[in-house]
């Protein structure tokens, strides 16, 4: 949470030319209820699932003119995993949890840190998270003490030394 996936996939969407979906936004619009009242409802579980739902659908259509922001818990699903791994090329943002606490500070929408200590919240979170996000990441980019622009231009460069380097192999 915080690592900038809605930010940078907008940035990088715009320089690629390519469609932005938040899957965030995706799952609320589909509910027609924000994620604390899905949260609040369903609970975790419930939100999980149709984040699943929603995600499934995303890759029904042409994935390849898409840039798609998930949330952070995306990973938390093997089903999920498999989904990302075979139909995208996957981006970790990193963000130190420091990071991540002081760029969620300034917003109260997410459930998840709504404890008495999210700090503690977040590093059990990123303790849990971050294997998996190195399991089904193409690439990873390092986020801290980097502006935003800086850090899509980075996502930029690396996705297309990917893309000549694959070229290359076939
Ligand atoms: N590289 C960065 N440097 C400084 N601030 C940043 C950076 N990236 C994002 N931010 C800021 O951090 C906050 C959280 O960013 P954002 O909502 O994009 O994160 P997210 O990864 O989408 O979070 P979530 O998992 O909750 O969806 C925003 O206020 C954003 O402007
Ligand atoms: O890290 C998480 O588990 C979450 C992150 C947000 O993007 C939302 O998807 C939701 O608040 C859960
Ligand atoms: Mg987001």
């Amino acid at each position: 949470m915080g690592a900038g996936k809605t930010t940078i996939g907008r940035l990088i969407s715009q320089s690629m030319g390519k469609e932005f979906y938040d899957l965030d936004k995706v799952i609320e619009d589909n509910a027609g209820a924000d994620i604390p009242w899905i949260f609040e409802r369903e609970g975790e579980e419930g939100f999980r699932k149709r984040e699943t739902q929603a995600l499934s659908n995303m890759v029904q259509s042409d994935t390849h003119n898409t840039v798609l922001a998930t949330g952070g818990g995306i990973v938390m699903r093997p089903e999920n995993r498999d989904i990302l791994q075979q139909d995208g090329l996957v981006v970790y943002l990193y963000a130190s949890v420091a990071q991540q606490l002081y760029r969620t500070s300034k917003s109260s929408h997410r459930p998840l840190l709504q404890t008495g200590d999210p700090k503690a919240t977040l590093k059990k979170l990123f303790e849990v998270r971050d294997p998996l996000y190195r399991e089904v990441a193409t690439l990873v980019i390092e986020t801290d003490a980097r502006h935003p622009k800086a850090v899509a231009n980075k996502v930029l460069d690396a996705i297309k030394r990917y893309l000549t380097s694959e070229d290359n192999q076939s």
